[in-house]
């Protein structure tokens, strides 16, 4: 079966020149909980993907962005996560409003570069920051 599109963010303070990365941690549902991810969420029905991403981060953490270059996957342009998931990644910055973990997750970090890998990042998120860490940025 096609799997399930999620959508998220990889925030960054400048998208000409990233220097930090905000990673939220979960807080449910439980078997998540304390692992760090990209924020986002699911795309609805009748929704684009994009549309849905806006949508997630205005909902997650009170923020409007500007998107920049989507971060390709391997698998067929996206990150397979599980069985069931498959995720599509953009870079983006703040556009508006201060990220506050508002539903579903507990705290925020701005990671700065060399530390992006420091946090433990849900298990099918680490090869996509170790992509984000070994990419030449922008
Ligand atoms: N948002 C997000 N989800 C991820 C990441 N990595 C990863 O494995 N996932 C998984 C966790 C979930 O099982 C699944 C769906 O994400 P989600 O729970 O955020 O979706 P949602 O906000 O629409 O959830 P809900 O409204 O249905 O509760 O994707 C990631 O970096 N960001």
């Amino acid at each position: 079966m096609a799997p399930v599109l999620v959508v998220a963010a990889a925030i960054v303070d400048d998208l000409d020149n990233p220097y930090a990365l905000l990673a939220a941690r979960r807080a449910t549902p439980a078997s998540l909980a304390g692992r760090w991810e990209f924020p986002g969420g699911k795309v609805d029905a009748g929704e684009s993907p994009v549309q849905a991403l806006h949508r997630e981060l205005r909902e997650e953490l009170g923020v409007r962005v500007t998107l920049g270059d989507e971060v390709v996957g391997p698998d067929e342009g996206a990150w397979r996560l599980s069985e069931t998931y498959a995720m599509r990644l953009w870079f983006a910055e703040v556009s508006a409003g201060t990220p506050e973990p508002l539903v579903e997750h507990d705290e925020l970090r701005w990671l700065p570069r060399a530390h992006w890998l420091d946090v433990p990042w849900l298990d099918a998120d680490v090869r996509i920051v170790e992509h984000l860490v070994g990419a030449r940025l922008p």
